[in-house]
């Protein structure tokens, strides 16, 4: 299976270019293979660029788990930026499916490939039940939740994927690591979530730690980051437009007042192309 590695500032997956490729299996039992950053590819997961009906090319997004997701936001830079650089559609505004529907991104370019990307990640979902959440609220802010013995206020939303945010005076590996996955899989997300520990170090400004559904600790969300943007807002301690610092690198987000959409920038990377040899290991 061709395959191409890809990172949106660090947040990395296997790509796959289904315009030209057929899948050996079925992605749920490929994605964990892939991931695999001792037997695999490695990678935070698989991503299929698909052809579509609807849109320039479509987005499909697995796990390390081999669980889907309806968004990606680092995942949907890359695919613009491989969509673009790869002639699949030479457009500087893409419009690309996703399980969150159809997003419009514009890329700007240096030398005629794509370097930065903007997306319209669309309008946060706050409602609770909608996220989902077993919250009735609209929106969940400041909920407390009680994981391990501690209680936590968190503030939910949605980019298409669920996320729990929470705001901390320093996201450390007790809180990203042992909490964390156990807030990932808890009672009060009935569809899982990804969970966002957050640093405000202006309102500005913000440093933030996440981990993802199905995947574990990553080095960049970028739903996450979008999340955080919108909580930010609900929660007063930021404005509209603020500066994210994540491990693996920054995203500039907007929460625009006008259209109530949130614009996310960020870079995109192409790493190596290669062969995965390993159908052998497939059921
Ligand atoms: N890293 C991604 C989000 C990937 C999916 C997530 N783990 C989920 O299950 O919703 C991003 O950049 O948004």
């Amino acid at each position: 299976m061709r395959f191409t590695k890809m990172h949106g500032i660090g947040n990395d997956y296997v790509y796959v270019n289904c315009f030209a490729e057929q899948l050996p299996a079925a992605p749920e039992t490929i994605a964990p293979l892939v991931s695999d950053r001792h037997f695999g590819i490695g990678g935070d997961g698989l991503i299929l660029i698909t052809p579509s009906e609807v849109a320039d090319a479509r987005m499909r997004m697995f796990n390390a788990d081999g669980s889907e997701s309806e968004m990606c936001g680092n995942g949907l830079r890359c695919v613009a930026k491989y969509v673009f650089d790869h002639d699949i559609a030479k457009k500087e505004t893409l419009k690309l499916e996703t399980g969150a529907g159809v997003l419009t991104v514009q890329i700007e370019t240096e030398n005629g490939l794509a370097r930065q990307v903007r997306v319209n990640m669309g309008q946060p979902i706050l409602e609770g039940k909608k996220i989902p959440t077993i919250f009735d609220s609209n929106p969940v802010v400041n909920q407390k939740i009680e994981i391990a013995g501690q209680s936590f206020d968190v503030t939910c939303v949605s980019m298409g994927n669920p996320h729990c945010v929470i705001f901390v005076e320093k996201a450390t590996d007790e809180l990203v690591l042992k909490i964390g996955p156990q807030i990932e899989r808890s009672t009060y997300f009935p569809s899982r979530v990804n969970v966002e520990f957050v640093e405000v170090v202006s309102p500005n400004e913000v440093r933030q730690r996440t981990w993802e559904r199905g995947s574990g600790e990553t080095l960049a969300c970028g739903t996450g980051a979008s999340a955080v943007c919108v909580a930010g807002v609900l929660t007063g301690r930021t404005k509209r437009k603020i500066l994210n610092h994540l491990l693996g690198g920054d995203l500039q987000l907007e929460w625009n007042e006008a259209d109530n959409c949130v614009y996310k920038t960020g870079g995109a990377t192409e790493v190596f192309t290669g062969e995965w040899m390993l159908p052998a290991l497939l059921p």
